[in-house]
């Protein structure tokens, strides 16, 4: 079945897609068609141009295709989240609460909540209740235009619960919309019971766990948490290349809470993607532009936790390819909204509408290795598709905390 949507205020994608993660002025290079129109066929975009274009060099496709009349409406790629914790057991509102009656992020986890308590209450759903709560996330994440998601484990911290959610991901990845790209991350945390031990915890990650997972093929990326009081930056490196060598592609959540050389460590790992980074280091920032090193961004979480934004800014300007995420979990950000996700990067790290859309796209997808198929409007990539109840990219930066989705395709299916 074809689809042929026409009369686009303003089609919104990449321009000179395929050259790898926008970084700098790239990250402005928007492909902007008015009265455009998008042509596609079991999933696969057949070619995108204005209404008058394609009406005239694909007549005759047109006349079998389904016609949607768009009405002057924005329409952008799907959006990608390259950067969640969706599958995890129960929810923490106490701790948002006793966030607000002055307790730190880090003071709760130490204390044996935080992450703990998600990985408590992950160890004992059940993989069919695990399922259940997660799909929900995924359906709120479709509504918001989110059409491609990274999922984490690491709610787990022993291998049994690792495997039960990187699982879950997986029989999702089968039978939801959203494609879905597995990370194992059992360095999220020191499990309660190794406190103190740290360092036998992470020889089970690299002699126990790792291998398992590679060779079970339930992730592509290996993640660790490298912040003070959590993983060091030598641990991490250990369990980063241990990774490697069975091919799973490095990421770090670094320089979250206190500036610890976790962009460095990015670098010297040729990482990815390094996350969160609101107290990166300027060496840092550096060393990632020159490795080419993603900065993923998570603004919604620096405002959950009412931190500083990272400075996605002087990122860009050093070169650095930034893209952006919502960082969805139970405890430092509990959102799908993408959108919200660009307003805030816009608001908060002085992204223009135009590097938001970028870095919630195509640098998404790069984040991921997807680019070849996902983040942007391009014939023979897949037709993930958002119109929004917007006439402009910039409109839709401006107008924030709002959904503006009108309709989703995945895979050239309306799903929305
Ligand atoms: N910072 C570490 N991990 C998650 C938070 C997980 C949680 O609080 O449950 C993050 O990326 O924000
Ligand atoms: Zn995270």
């Amino acid at each position: 079945m074809k689809t042929f949507i026409k009369h686009i205020g303003q089609l919104a994608t990449i321009a000179n897609e395929g050259t790898g993660a926008k970084k700098g002025q790239a990250m402005s290079d928007l492909n902007i068609i008015e009265d455009g129109a998008i042509l596609f066929r079991s999933g696969v975009i057949l070619a995108v141009g204005t209404t008058e274009q394609l009406k005239e060099e694909y007549a005759a496709d047109i006349q079998e295709a389904m016609v949607v009349n768009a009405h002057g409406r924005l329409v952008t790629p799907g959006l990608v989240d390259p950067h969640t914790h969706v599958a995890y057991g129960g929810s923490r509102e106490k701790e948002f609460e006793m966030r607000l009656q002055g307790k730190s992020y880090m003071d709760i986890m130490n204390a044996g909540g935080g992450i703990h308590a998600t990985m408590r209450m992950t160890r004992e759903a059940s993989e069919d209740e695990l399922f259940d709560q997660t799909i929900k996330r995924l359906d709120s994440f479709l509504k918001h235009g989110v059409t491609t998601v990274e999922g984490k484990s690491g709610y787990g911290m022993d291998l049994e619960t690792e495997l039960k959610q990187l699982r879950v991901m997986k029989k999702l990845q089968q039978s939801h919309a959203i494609d879905l790209v597995p990370t194992f991350m059992g360095a999220h945390a020191v499990p309660t019971e190794y406190k103190g031990r740290e360092g036998e915890f992470v020889d089970i990650i690299i002699q126990e766990m790792l291998p398992v997972i590679a060779e079970e093929g339930l992730a592509e990326f290996n993640d660790v948490f490298c912040e003070k009081d959590v993983y060091t930056p030598e641990q991490s490196e250990r369990i980063l290349e241990a990774g490697k060598k069975l091919g799973l592609t490095p990421k770090i959540h670094a320089d979250e809470i206190v500036s610890y050389g976790g962009a460095e460590l990015a670098a010297k790992v040729g990482a990815i993607s390094a996350e969160h980074l609101l107290k990166a280091s300027d060496e840092g920032i550096q060393a990632m532009a020159e490795a080419g090193v993603i900065a993923c961004l998570l603004p919604a979480t620096a405002l959950y936790l009412r931190e500083e934004a990272a400075q996605g800014r002087k990122m860009i300007d050093a070169g650095v390819a930034v893209a952006i995420s919502t960082d969805c979990n139970p405890g430092s950000s509990p959102t799908v909204s993408m959108p919200l996700v660009m307003n805030l990067a816009c608001i908060s790290m002085r992204l223009t509408p135009a590097e938001a859309l970028t870095a919630a796209t195509y640098n998404a997808a790069c984040a991921i290795n997807r680019q070849d198929t996902v983040g942007s409007l391009e014939k023979g990539k897949k037709a993930d598709i958002v119109m929004w109840d917007v006439k402009s990219y910039q409109e839709l930066q401006y107008l924030f905390g709002v959904n503006h989705v009108q309709s989703v395709w995945k895979n050239g299916k309306k799903v929305i």
